[in-house]
């Protein structure tokens, strides 16, 4: 018999890798963190000798969602303005609200909402992009969160950074001071192409080819940012991040509704990775990422909410049912983005689209112990036949029960284990009486 600290009995096991796999009843055996065996109950009952032994009997247990861009913090504008799109969204209404409102005490209060949210709802890894990451990373780290916080980078200045400079000389001391974090993990994160300009592109990209973190950037967001582009600099914005050097495996581009078959080909031979984010595509009218060209073409697509002010919520069960759906509406093929791809974005390409594949997005031998179960016993998930059919188009938040991150037991039978549902419900109400009394 061998020692291990949990022992997790599932109905359905859905590793992810190897691609398509289910396993029926199995365990997952969980040691310092990490996975050390995925094997049927039987055999694990004989093999290892657990601290704690888990049955979930009609439950789909599967990696943790990455969700691959978001802004935690504005969880604490969800519902202030909606309805517009993108251009008249920020510069009328989301940018006066941040330049009034947001502080650190606001991103750590908006962020510990949003962590609260995406860990009842099985996310276990974010990847942020907002101002005051250090504050951002505080929150993460005291809730036991995965994430990958942006180092910001703006070329306007705010209550954060007066300078382009500035924000790369602050993200750098947030980066240093995370060196040791096991579960915080730091991105660049140039907003956009539209704000910020070719010098600190230029910098950001001399500063990385040290550091080789990723670059977390909206590209290609609507038809109007490309058409603005190629009227000021007579270049489309892909064709000038590619001139910098910045298109490459470091890249996770978001949103990316305007996309020719060229732009396509050169991001599937660079190795950068596409950010897909549904709901505020639809929400804000912003477009349509080609999600299954771009997977046919080999391009690694990731999922995000987006934030929760243009999505509203951070929920990725329903950001991956929306993935599917779409992808066969715009491509005019129902075999587009089928269920275990669609699982596949949402866990194991996120993890890559972050360089943190080695780590997590699959339930294989050495990675962390980042897990969702799901309980597919509720009304509309049964009869099951295929436990990823279930997820992917049937399943609410609501059946999300337990999450691990590293191991940790973040989410227990639906309570939260080291946030504070209650209070952090009260500060997002306090906030909205000062921002809209
Ligand atoms: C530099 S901090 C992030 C910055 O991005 C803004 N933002 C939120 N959602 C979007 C989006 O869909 N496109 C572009 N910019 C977005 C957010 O309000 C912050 O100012
Ligand atoms: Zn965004």
């Amino acid at each position: 018999m061998t020692d291990v600290d949990t022992l997790i009995h599932a109905r359905w096991i859905i590793p992810i890798e190897p691609a398509g796999r289910v396993h029926r009843d199995h365990a997952l055996a969980v040691r310092g963190g990490r996975i050390v065996d995925l094997l049927p109950s039987p055999e694990a009952e004989q093999r290892y000798r657990a601290s704690d032994t888990l049955h979930f009997p009609q439950h789909a247990l599967l990696p943790g969602f990455v969700n691959a861009h978001t802004h935690a913090a504005m969880s604490l504008f969800r519902g202030l303005a909606d309805d517009i799109p993108l251009m008249t969204w920020l510069n009328e209404h989301v940018w006066p609200a941040e330049a009034k409102w947001v502080t650190p005490e606001f991103v750590r209060e908006g962020t510990e909402l949003a962590v609260a949210e995406m860990l009842a709802s099985g996310t276990t890894c974010f990847n942020d992009m907002y101002f005051f990451a250090e504050d951002t990373a505080r929150v993460c780290l005291s809730a036991g969160m995965r994430a990958v916080v942006g180092l910001i980078v703006l070329d306007f200045p705010t209550a954060y950074a007066q300078t382009a400079d500035e924000y790369l000389h602050k993200g750098l001391a947030v980066h240093d001071g995370l060196r040791a974090a096991e579960l915080v993990t730091t991105a660049f994160a140039p907003h956009a192409p539209y704000t910020v300009s070719d010098a600190p592109l230029q910098r950001l990209r001399t500063v990385n080819d040290e550091l080789n973190l990723p670059v977390h950037m909206h590209v290609h967001e609507t038809a109007h940012e490309v058409a603005n582009a190629v009227e000021a600099t007579g270049r489309r914005p892909l064709a000038r991040l590619a001139e910098l050097g910045l298109i490459g495996p470091s890249l996770a581009a978001v949103h990316m509704t305007q996309l020719s078959a060229g732009e396509i080909g050169m991001l599937a031979g660079s190795g950068a990775s596409v950010v897909h984010c549904p709901s505020s595509n639809l929400k804000l009218a912003s477009g349509f990422c080609p999600v299954h060209a771009l997977l046919t073409a080999g391009v690694n697509v990731a999922i995000g909410t987006d934030g929760a002010a243009s999505n509203n919520d951070l929920d990725m069960l329903e950001e991956l049912r929306l993935a599917a759906l779409l992808a066969k509406g715009v491509a005019g093929e129902a075999t587009a983005v089928p269920a275990h791809t669609a699982l596949r974005m949402a866990t194991l390409n996120g993890a890559k689209a972050l360089g943190l594949d080695d780590r997590i997005g699959s339930l294989e031998r050495g990675k962390q112990a980042d897990l969702v179960a799901i309980d597919l016993s509720h009304l509309p998930s049964e009869p099951v036949y295929d436990p990823a059919s279930q997820i992917v188009y049937t399943a609410s938040r609501a059946q999300v029960s337990d999450v691990w991150v590293h191991g940790r037991r973040l989410l227990k039978n639906r309570q939260l284990t080291t946030l504070d549902e209650r209070a952090a419900l009260q500060k997002a109400r306090a906030w909205r009486d000062k921002i809209k009394p």
